[in-house]
């Protein structure tokens, strides 16, 4: 319950509802308010439900909730005229560019004079801000956790070249967040509520890849049945986000330095250029310095790619992370509630801390699923880890650093032999034993003939 003095009714008038609400809005910084009728129908949308989810007033605006944002979570989530009141109710919004976005709710419903239901004012935050956890003693960025003081530094680099149209290059390892941050950088720039897309160069045949980059014309080549729209056209307005661009062929990387410089290509097998207007992100975990000396990259094109460097460490360098991450994603799979975990035994803890995570961030999500789906009970016990955790660290800090340059080939080989037979026909099985991505793991496997 608010107080407010008999002089409010007059100050309101003056001052006006909607401001009022807009203000508010504003001051509840990340959280993204929107307002729904008795029908669900969008009548308010703040800059902050803009920026949080990436969709635009005039595309939300008039729509009811449940088709402009995708959510499910704990208990009914669009059940406000029973419930009168929801605080702090988990749930996951699927976000039109694919990403699930775990987010707590609070919301409060409107009744007329009557009693009758007129509708609900609605507050959304992402979940890693409003836990306690998150605290003071380390950074959230666009579902980015860190406490380090490199990834902080990243994160800074992000906030400044936001708003420019410059073109950023990301470098880590596989898992360490490369895709996330581009995203983050894509949600803190203008162009936010146009899309963001992404593409792994690694994982498909340079024709292929030529045909979902630019496009094709019906009858570019057998198989073409019809017109092909690529990511550059319907990213346009937005981002294009490239990653292991390392591995994009010679005569693609010129056409992608023509985009680059003069802001139009030529559809495969098209006459006319179409021009386009999108912001490249690009990423790689190799060094494209070496690749352009070892004659597989355009310098030219390198010096386009990486006008700002961000480099993204490796988990096992970033220790403090580990327990941060760790209990962000328990804190995720609770909320599903199958199972609640609340503590994790000290020599479970110990190894985490100790083990070499060559599959990083995406490596320790695994775990956690695992864990969440072989063990019972409120502790994360040491017999719920992966088998790697098992072998003595001397055989798993020998795994090849997945994605990295310079791993001894015969061991990766043997790596990932191991996990094919481990995953017994299962590709994604087997790409999380390896801890690598399924782009990244096909990849490895096309190397060594597997
Ligand atoms: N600092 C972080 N905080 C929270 N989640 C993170 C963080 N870093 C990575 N993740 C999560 O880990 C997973 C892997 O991250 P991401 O896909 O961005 O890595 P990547 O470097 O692009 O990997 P790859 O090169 O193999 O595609 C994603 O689900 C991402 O949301």
């Amino acid at each position: 319950m608010s107080f407010s003095s008999a002089l409010f009714k007059t100050w309101l008038y003056r001052a006006g509802a909607e401001p009022l609400v807009e203000a508010l809005s504003d001051l509840a910084d990340s959280g993204a308010v929107f307002i729904v009728d008795a029908d669900s129908q969008i009548l308010f949308w703040s800059k902050s439900a803009e920026k949080l989810f990436g969709i635009g007033a005039e595309t939300a605006l008039g729509q009811p909730c449940h088709t402009v944002l995708h959510c499910d979570g704990e208990g009914d989530p669009c059940n406000l005229a029973e419930l009168r009141i929801i605080k702090s109710q988990g749930l996951n919004v699927h976000l039109p560019n694919g990403v699930t976005l775990p987010c707590y709710r609070t919301a409060r419903a409107f009744f007329d004079g009557n009693g009758v239901f007129v509708g609900a004012l609605e507050i959304v935050r992402p979940q890693t801000e409003s836990q306690p956890a998150s605290a003071g003693d380390h950074d959230s960025f666009h579902g980015i956790l860190t406490r380090d003081p490199l990834m902080r530094e990243a994160i800074a680099i992000i906030r400044n070249v936001a708003e420019t149209e410059v073109t950023v290059l990301i470098r880590g390892e596989s898992g360490t967040g490369k895709e996330i941050v581009a995203h983050a950088l894509h949600l803190e720039s203008p162009r936010h509520f146009q899309p963001f897309l992404a593409i792994n160069c690694a994982a498909l045949t340079p024709s292929l890849l030529e045909s979902e980059l630019f496009g094709h014309v019906k009858g570019a080549f057998t198989g073409a049945v019809r017109h092909h729209i690529g990511l550059f056209q319907r990213a346009n307005g937005g981002t294009l986000f490239l990653d292991e661009v390392a591995e994009l062929p010679l005569e693609l990387q010129a056409k992608l330095l023509r985009v680059l410089q003069e802001r139009n290509f030529i559809p495969v097998g098209g006459d006319a250029a179409v021009s386009v207007d999108v912001r490249i992100i690009a990423a790689t975990h190799r060094s494209l310095r070496e690749e352009v000396k070892a004659g597989r990259f355009r310098e030219d094109l390198m010096y386009r790619l990486r006008v700002v460097p961000i480099y993204l460490p490796p988990l096992r360098d970033r220790r403090q992370d580990i327990g941060l991450l760790l209990w962000h994603l328990i804190e995720r799979h609770n909320l599903q509630g199958r199972r609640r975990i609340d503590a994790i035994a000290p020599e479970a803890m110990r190894l985490l801390l100790d083990y070499p995570w060559p599959g990083n961030v995406r490596e320790l999500q695994n775990v956690v699923e695992y864990a969440f789906a072989v063990g019972r009970g409120s502790e994360m016990r040491l017999e719920e880890l992966p088998p790697e955790f098992r072998e003595p660290f001397g055989t798993a800090a020998k795994l090849p650093l997945a994605g990295q340059t310079g791993a001894r080939s015969g061991d990766e080989a043997g790596l990932i032999r191991e996990a094919l037979a481990q995953g017994g026909g299962n590709l994604e099985q087997a790409a999380r034993y390896a801890g690598m991505s399924r782009a990244t793991f096909w990849r490895k496997r096309r190397k060594y003939g597997l």
